[in-house]
């Protein structure tokens, strides 16, 4: 198995990741709003952030100046146990303008991801992004098999994308350009499963197959946090 550039040595439980995540991630925020007065942050949902935003959610930062979004949400209502919002709300000390929902609230996903786009704009590019991966090297709501996803097409994709992943909700997420353009990005994985779907990701270097790859193809590459 090939070596990821994997961020941590010495910090292998998921606790001690997460922590060592918000610290780096938080020094990062204070630079971006010292530099610009004010920063913005995508976040992961699903199961594996949870510590690291509770961890995150413990810094000293300015959240005034901190604009927060998900990097893709599932098309629920935001007190949903499946809300993304709903565990981002539970661990950040947010301002109350400090969040930027993916929701569509009953509208069409198409229109609404439209509008979410245009709202996002003036946030782009992002100051910070970690996003999270499922075992099928999916990102945000961006899986595996969307044409969408291919060197050709993407470009023409606006801020926030539909997502309809089978047998799941509908979602409404990031694009690759948003995620891929941030200014500072991590990935967050945790278990051998992720760490080896990853590795053999990258080896085919191919988005569409492996949504992962998109992190990987352009600017910097992310800074990889991995729990065994
Ligand atoms: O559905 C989602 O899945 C991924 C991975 O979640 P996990 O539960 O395996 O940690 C997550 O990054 C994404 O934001 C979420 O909506």
């Amino acid at each position: 198995m090939n070596a990821i550039p994997v961020t941590l040595a010495g910090a292998t439980t998921l606790t001690r990741v997460s922590e060592r995540l918000a610290a780096d991630l938080a020094a990062i925020l204070r630079q971006a709003v010292g530099e610009r007065g004010h920063a913005s942050l995508a976040v992961p949902g699903g199961t594996t952030p949870r510590e690291f935003l509770t961890a995150l959610g413990r810094c000293d930062l300015p959240w005034p100046q901190i604009t927060v979004m998900p990097t893709d949400e599932r098309d629920v209502a935001p007190d949903d146990m499946r809300s993304n919002e709903r565990m981002i709300r539970e661990c950040l000390p947010l301002a109350s303008d400090g969040y930027a929902p993916l929701r569509a609230d009953g509208r069409p996903l198409e229109d609404a991801a439209m509008e979410l786009g245009n709202r996002l704009a003036p946030l782009l590019p992002l100051d910070a992004v970690v996003v999270g991966m499922g075992a099928d090297t999916h990102i945000a709501s961006l899986f595996p098999g969307d044409p969408r996803l291919g060197r050709n097409e993407r470009g023409a994709l606006p801020p926030v994308v539909p997502s309809y992943p089978a047998g799941l909700e509908p979602r409404l997420s990031l694009a690759p350009s948003p995620l891929a353009a941030a200014r500072w990005k991590a990935l967050l994985i945790s278990g051998d499963e992720k760490r080896s779907a990853l590795t053999a990701a990258l080896e085919t270097k191919d988005p569409v197959a492996h949504p992962v790859c998109l992190l990987f193809e352009s600017g910097a590459s992310p800074r990889v946090y991995w729990a065994e």
